[in-house]
């Protein structure tokens, strides 16, 4: 295996070690405790060691910062790919919460996904964003028309279209990304990290939204 590949393992096995212990840090004290991650392609080191960790699953909740309004069988579908390599395993117990609904648009589907996302037990132990060479995170991208209302409102879950996407998306809003007690920032590679610098640089949230959580600890996990 390269040492890129190597290196990108060991940092989610890091972060899947940091969240386990997260999880159980919390489950000390309280009866259940939420994980919310992003999708995409960088988590898969990731979600394959944190399905390992000793964990009690049955007490955990999960859900996505954001998704693909999309069915959960679809090849894009953040929802499949958590199931598919995160809840395996001893992590199979967790119980997931879906972003989607059978409505064939997420403005239709928000105020039930909201619903859905209100019985969860936040603030959530951990949320583990990613990145775009956007400097997008979750789905609030620079290029949407939703982001000011996504970046500013109260309510959980914002429906997002951007033209730098295919599909709609439904996205937990800042607001609700920062309801938790810790936050960490997963991305790998050179072209990220040169983004990242520029996102620490400044300070204009529309052009790089994840500035948005650069003013709250944050713990960065980046491999090349
Ligand atoms: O639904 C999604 O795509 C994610 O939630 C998104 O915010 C992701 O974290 C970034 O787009 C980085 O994606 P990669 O890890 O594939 O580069």
């Amino acid at each position: 295996m390269k040492t890129t590949e190597n290196a990108r393992e060991q940092i989610g096995a890091q972060l899947a070690v940091a969240a386990a212990h997260a999880l159980n840090e919390d489950l000390a004290s309280q009866p259940r405790a939420l994980l919310v991650v992003s999708g995409g392609s960088t988590p898969l080191p990731f979600f394959r060691r944190l399905a390992e960790q000793p964990v009690a699953w049955s007490r955990v909740d999960v859900t996505l910062a954001d998704e693909r309004w999309v069915p959960e069988e679809h090849a894009d579908s953040n929802a499949r790919l958590v199931r598919e390599t995160l809840l395996t395993g001893p992590a199979a117990a967790a119980t997931f919460h879906s972003l989607t609904t059978s409505d064939p648009t997420p403005e239709q589907g928000a105020a039930t996904v909201a619903a859905r996302l209100a019985t969860l037990p936040w603030p959530a132990s951990l949320v583990v964003l990613g990145m775009g060479n956007d400097g997008h995170t979750a789905s609030l991208f620079p290029d949407s028309g939703e982001l000011s209302l996504a970046l500013s409102t109260d309510d959980s879950v914002v429906a997002v279209r951007a033209p730098s996407v295919p599909q709609p998306r439904i996205t937990l809003s800042a607001a609700r990304l920062h309801d938790a007690r810790r936050h960490a920032l997963h991305l790998v590679g050179d072209a990220k990290k040169a983004v990242l610098a520029q996102a620490l640089s400044g300070d204009d949230v529309r052009e790089l939204p994840i500035r948005a959580f650069l003013t709250c600890p944050l713990t960065l996990y980046w491999a090349p």
